[in-house]
């Protein structure tokens, strides 16, 4: 089925050999479409194949009946920063930014379950000084830390600030060793390392990369003041991904093929790339381009690059996985006032109020009622637990965490598990990710497991498209579009992509 196709705009690989230049893009999730994007904005024929029947790959939604009605439902909790210049391009570029705003100012609610007597509120807040004064007085009034914790993370922040996150030698080091040699305490990495770490490596300390760590803290709490400000969709993530996706790259004229899995890429005698596809409907067919950008994860990545295409293709397979847990609750009332707060002492990570974005609100039976979705990132102990272990693990903690969960009623819960969410940003991780650029002309890799710099986000896998789509233009003589990798904050990128 080909879905968002502009109608009378012929098909790739048909151009004659003064026509355009043409470039198959194989993957539908964010690195996939930002290249497409890109291509075709280039004015190269693209064509985007997905093997499933929706756009956007990892962040997607679905539809569900609940008691109260048809929810949306979003796979798993989404946020960016104010730093995620490539994505929000990406929001940008699809009509969405409205869609998915970003907090004035980075301010995380943060309960602490374990306090004596009740769980005890502090914030994590930026003022509006230059770095790292934006955040100063903020941990020197955190009080889920001593102060002399507080004294010590300041420093340690400080000396974070002072390495280099592409240097190799960080890539092999633990995160959590390094925080132990600058004196931070057990408490201060659950209180504030891991409270952004897991939320943005997913992994804890223990199990990060230095580099990789040093590169989140860096670019989103010490680069700008407002690095890390918050955003996250306030719609669907079909709506953006999928549905605001699809219709720019129809505009494009990206021609859109779901349901369509690539089975085999192989290079033609002339230079030219045949791609071979397996349809449910009709079954085998082949395409021919110019170029070819494959945006699949590391696994089929390896099973489809050609022999020859890397060095050492194996590496691939040495990349890990990593899981998060998302637990969805509907209340019969309201329980959270906030639109989101993180916890510590307690196995609740970070909880978000769904009850809009999933329509519940507009629902017959929706009335008064509230939608939480706790996100659990490195849920590597959670992910294969039966639902009702789930539940009896989780309701009571939230009933501990918000008061007014003890007298309300669970209306619906269940889970979404993503076992393989993002690569798993172990020490040594940045030696197995690759370039965009095969050893293959014109093609070129894209997903957020590539080597960007970036843990496995949304904005790793934009600019893993942009890069990928810039060796594409290079290759075929057309210059680069974007000026890539965008600046790591500001608000600047949509125009300077010409
Ligand atoms: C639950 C969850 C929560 C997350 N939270 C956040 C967050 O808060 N912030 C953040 O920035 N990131 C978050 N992420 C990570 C983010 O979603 C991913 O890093 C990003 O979406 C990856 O995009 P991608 O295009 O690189 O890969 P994918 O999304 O994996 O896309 C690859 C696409 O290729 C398709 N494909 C595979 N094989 C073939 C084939 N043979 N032929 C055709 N198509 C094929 C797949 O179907 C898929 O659509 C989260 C991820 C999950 C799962």
């Amino acid at each position: 089925m080909t879905a968002h196709t502009r109608p009378g705009r012929p098909g790739p690989g048909t151009a004659g050999p003064s026509g355009p230049a043409t470039a198959v893009v194989v993957g539908g999730g964010l690195a996939g479409t930002a290249a497409a994007l890109a291509l075709a904005d280039a004015g190269v024929r693209v064509t985007l194949l997905e093997t499933r029947p929706r756009l956007g790959g990892l962040a997607f939604s679905f539809r569900r009946p609940s008691p109260a009605g048809e929810l949306t439902v979003d796979n798993g909790q989404h946020v960016f920063l104010r730093c995620c210049t490539a994505y929000r391009w990406f929001l940008d570029r699809i009509g969405g930014t409205r869609l998915a705003p970003l907090q004035g100012a980075l301010d995380v609610p943060v309960l602490d379950a374990g306090a004596p007597r009740r769980p005890r509120l502090a914030r994590i807040r930026r003022n509006g000084l230059p770095v790292p004064l934006h955040l100063a007085a903020s941990l020197a009034g955190y009080r889920h830390l001593s102060p002399a914790e507080r004294a010590r993370a300041g420093r340690a922040a400080l000396a974070l600030r002072g390495l280099d996150p592409l240097d190799p030698a960080l890539d092999d080091t633990d995160f959590a060793g390094w925080l132990r040699r600058q004196g931070q305490s057990a408490r201060a990495v659950e209180a504030l390392w891991d409270l952004v770490g897991v939320a943005t490596l997913n992994a804890t300390a223990r199990q990060a990369s230095l580099g990789l760590a040093a590169m989140v803290f860096r670019t989103g709490l010490l680069s700008e003041p407002g690095a890390a400000d918050i955003g996250w969709a306030h719609a669907p993530l079909g709506e953006l991904h999928h549905t605001r996706a699809g219709a720019a790259l129809a505009d494009a004229g990206v021609r859109t093929e779901l349901r369509t899995r690539v089975t085999a890429l192989t290079r033609a005698a002339d230079g030219r790339w045949q791609v071979a596809t397996e349809r449910g409907a009709t079954g085998p067919g082949q395409l021919t381009a110019d170029a070819v950008v494959l945006a699949v994860p590391q696994r089929e990545a390896h099973d489809l690059l050609p022999p020859g295409a890397l060095e050492d293709p194996g590496r691939l397979l040495r990349i890990g996985t990593a899981p998060i847990l998302n637990l969805h609750v509907v209340y019969d009332r309201k329980v959270l006032r906030r639109p989101f707060f993180v916890a510590i002492g307690s196995p609740v990570q970070w909880v978000f109020d769904r009850t809009r974005s999933s329509g519940l609100d507009r629902l017959p039976g929706g009335a008064g009622a509230q939608y939480l979705a706790v996100s659990q990132s490195a849920a590597h102990d959670d992910i294969d637990r039966p639902v009702g272990e789930l539940r009896r693990r989780y309701l009571p903690e939230l009933a501990r965490l918000l008061p007014a969960a003890r007298g309300a009623t669970v209306t619906d819960f269940f889970v979404t598990r993503e076992r393989a969410a993002t690569f798993a940003p172990t020490p040594g991780v940045g030696r197995l990710r690759p370039h965009a650029a095969t050893q293959e002309p014109g093609l070129h890799l894209a997903g957020a497991w590539t080597a960007t710099g970036w843990p496995a986000t949304m904005e790793g896998a934009v600019r893993s498209g942009l890069t990928a789509a810039d060796g594409v233009l290079v290759g075929l003589g057309l210059g680069r579009r974007h000026r890539n990798p965008p600046p790591a904050a500001g608000g600047r990128l949509a125009q300077e992509a010409v």
